[in-house]
């Protein structure tokens, strides 16, 4: 994936950050790390316990988290400063549902709190593709520049998306897979070729 240009890879703990089940996301970013790849690993994860959350990346060195869930600001605040009084380096991106109510003040405090907000359905690794309207209101008050854009993106989708919102990141899960649930190298590859093809303005010339 680094050598394709890919530059996060999201390890999913979705449901539990105990440590046991942390070894392998552990050995794949000490993997990345001994090899000096250019790509980020991204603890994923639903789990909303402060002190689960915090022993997660100091155990597996992980320095992004993408936080798939809807959390509460007191809950950000708490994560934010214990990751603080860790000295954690970690960012955070943060799912935000653009179907829930939004308004400039909540956003401007969450962005305070995280680096990025994540826009995707609750669910996660749904497959499916936001509503345009939706995304649209969000990107009203959410600056592009601070968002992933996620929910069906596939290499037939993904330029049109960058094109017509301009978001910093594209995530995408489903539409890397196979008809067996693994991941495949051609679709994997046509994926960043489509991207970087609407990135640099090759497929469609205006932005936004
Ligand atoms: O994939 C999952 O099972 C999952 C479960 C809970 C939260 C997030 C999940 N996946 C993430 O969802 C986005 C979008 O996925 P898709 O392209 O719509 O399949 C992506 O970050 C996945 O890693």
């Amino acid at each position: 994936m680094a050598e394709l240009g890919y530059e996060f890879v999201g390890l999913h703990a979705i449901t539990s950050l105990e440590i046991p089940d942390l070894a392998q996301a552990r050995r794949l970013a000490e993997l990345t790390a001994e090899h000096g790849l250019a790509i980020s690993p991204v603890l994923l994860t639903k789990v909303v316990d402060v002190a689960q959350i915090t022993r997660a990346l100091a155990y597996t060195r992980i320095n992004w988290l993408q936080l798939h869930h809807q959390w509460s600001m007191s809950g950000l605040v708490e994560l934010h400063n214990e990751l603080r009084r860790h000295g954690s380096p970690a960012g955070i991106i943060l799912l935000v549902d653009p179907t829930t109510a939004l308004d400039r003040r909540l956003v401007d405090e969450l962005l305070h709190l995280v680096d990025f907000v994540i826009l995707d359905h609750s669910a996660g690794g749904t497959g499916r593709l936001l509503s345009s309207d939706s995304v649209r209101r969000a990107l009203e008050v959410i600056d592009p520049g601070r968002v992933f854009m996620a929910g069906g993106l596939d290499a037939g989708n993904v330029a049109e998306i960058v094109r017509r919102y301009n978001p910093y990141a594209v995530d995408t899960q489903s539409g890397l897979l196979n008809s067996t649930g693994k991941q495949d190298p051609e679709k994997l590859a046509a994926f960043i070729r489509a991207v970087r093809g609407a990135s640099a303005g090759e497929l469609l010339p205006e932005k936004r």
